[in-house]
């Protein structure tokens, strides 16, 4: 991806290109990152730059370097004796003093930057953790426990990053600031829906659209603006009201690489190749898990019903008419539902079908159980399918074999060592004979516990940490056992 986006031309005073912009270097090439993603593209740059690169440091999660090791993902790790120092930190995700040492050590590298400098800055989801660089006298611990109270009451991650913004050196545009008057060039891959520059990895290097009052907002929302420590009241208090200016980024270009559209593209490909009819539904699927879960069933029993002889009538007018609804109810961007279906319609069941779909949900905590949303998503599919076969004979479930599979790209699914689940509509039948109530699970959040007991962990998806992070996927399979 980073390949192939960026160049380096030769000559007295080369030129980095970056999808047809040119860029001088006039002096010396630094180089920066932070994120899930950035340790294969710093790997990628460096080929690139070769004896042009100066120095780089990049921030990259705890254990990555061993995971691709591992994995035998030669290509995504820096050579022996790199330019590249690689700070290792924020275990699950979390920041902690090693990400503290790296987001200062590249403070510092901005902060002594000049004019005849360039700045290339990669970028990718999970940077915001890897960056943490609290206002003073804002404590990491603070700030952590502050992020952590929010994303457990359902706080969606424009949410969290517009708070975090607010009380960061380096993000919401911290780090150009910084680097300026050094050209800051930065490569992103997005992991957020819309690919908004100033919410990804919390916008270092975008001019930021929040403002003070913003964060307030937000904290007022989840009924945190009461209990904040004494210190992040201090620093709120003294916040600029607003963000500094467009214009004072014109030294900064962002261009954004790669995003979930594009996993889902390869998805696709590997779909087809296995002989499957693949569709993609969305690559922006948002929205509290329960609801979202709603929609992968009913979308589900729709399929299946286009199999079988009840393909037209009453029941596929209501399945249609509610999914429509939760669509709408759920926004997600530019999904257009009706055209899909239609689509769906066309395939037919002689091949069997899989309808691939990214995006992230949210999930507000109530339990005190291990879990992330895509395991507590395909749970809550796997619990809905279930309610739906109970239903009657003429459920449409009947007439398919389903999977349903939803995982991180990144391969770690909120704190927990896996990057996803799978079910079929048997699950919870299938659980209850091992004694596993997967209600209570989902009441306690605890659908890692869950997938790790029921039938040995078979149902876990574990890759290990994948040097990449483009939001979640699901995938759906579909085959038809009943012909019309
Ligand atoms: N027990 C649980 N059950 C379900 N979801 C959980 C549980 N604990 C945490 N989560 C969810 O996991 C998410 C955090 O997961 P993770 O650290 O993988 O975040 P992420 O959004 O993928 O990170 P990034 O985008 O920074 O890479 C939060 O949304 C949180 O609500
Ligand atoms: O790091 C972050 O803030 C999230 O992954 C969104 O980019």
């Amino acid at each position: 991806m980073l390949k192939r986006a960026l160049k380096l031309q030769g000559g007295g005073c080369p030129q980095l290109l970056v999808k047809g912009q040119a860029f001088a270097v006039k002096r010396d090439l630094y180089l920066v990152g932070f994120g899930k993603a950035v340790l294969g593209m710093a790997a990628a740059a460096e080929e690139i730059l070769g004896d042009h690169l100066t120095r780089g440091i990049i921030n990259v999660p705890l254990g990555i370097q061993e995971s691709l090791q591992r994995a035998g993902m030669q290509e995504m790790l820096l050579k022996p004796h790199s330019k590249i120092q690689v700070i290792e930190g924020a275990k699950n995700n979390l920041p902690d003093e090693e990400a503290l040492k790296g987001a200062v050590a590249i403070l510092e590298l901005a902060e002594g930057l000049t004019a005849d400098d360039l700045l290339l800055v990669l970028i990718s989801g999970g940077g915001s953790a890897l960056l943490p660089a609290p206002i003073p006298p804002i404590l990491l611990q603070e700030k952590e426990k502050l992020t952590k109270t929010l994303a457990s009451r359902g706080a969606a991650i424009q949410e969290l990053n517009i708070v975090r913004k607010t009380l960061s050196m380096l993000k919401g545009g911290g780090l150009a600031q910084l680097a300026h008057p050094a050209r800051v060039v930065s490569l992103i891959l997005s992991d957020v829906i819309g690919d908004p520059l100033d919410i990804i990895a919390s916008g270092p290097t975008a001019p930021s659209s929040h403002s003070v009052q913003d964060c307030l907002q937000v904290l007022t929302k989840y009924n945190l603006l009461h209990s904040l420590p004494k210190s992040v009241e201090t620093v709120l208090s003294s916040s600029p009201a607003k963000p500094t200016a467009p214009e004072n980024y014109s030294h900064v270009s962002n261009i954004i690489l790669g995003s979930n559209t594009l996993a889902l593209e390869e998805a696709k490909r590997q779909a087809e190749g296995l002989g499957y009819a693949a569709l993609v539904l969305s690559a922006a699927v948002q929205g509290e898990v329960g609801r979202v879960a709603t929609l992968y069933c009913q979308l589900i029993q729709l399929v299946c019903l286009g199999f079988s002889s009840l393909g037209e009538g009453p029941l596929s007018d209501e399945l249609r008419g509610n999914l429509l609804q939760l669509a709408a109810e759920l926004q997600i961007p530019a999904l257009d539902l009706d055209e899909f279906l239609q689509a769906l319609r066309g395939l037919g069941p002689d091949r069997p079908v899989c309808i691939l779909a990214g995006g992230e949900t949210t999930v507000q905590l109530q339990g005190t159980g291990q879990g992330g949303r895509n395991q507590e998503l395909a749970l809550r599919v796997g619990l809905g399918l279930h309610k739906a076969q109970a239903t009657g004979a003429s459920s449409p479930q009947g007439r398919c074999e389903i999977l349903f599979l939803s995982g991180g790209t990144d391969g770690q699914d909120g704190p927990t060592e896996a990057a996803g689940a799978f079910c079929s509509p048997g699950l919870v039948a299938e659980a209850l004979q091992e004694g596993l109530d997967v209600e209570a699970f989902l009441r306690n959040n605890d659908s890692y516990t869950f997938f790790s007991q029921f039938q040995g962990g078979h149902h876990l998806l574990v890759t290990g940490l994948t040097g990449t992070n483009v939001m979640d996927i699901q995938a759906i399979l579909i085959r038809a056992t009943e012909r019309p």
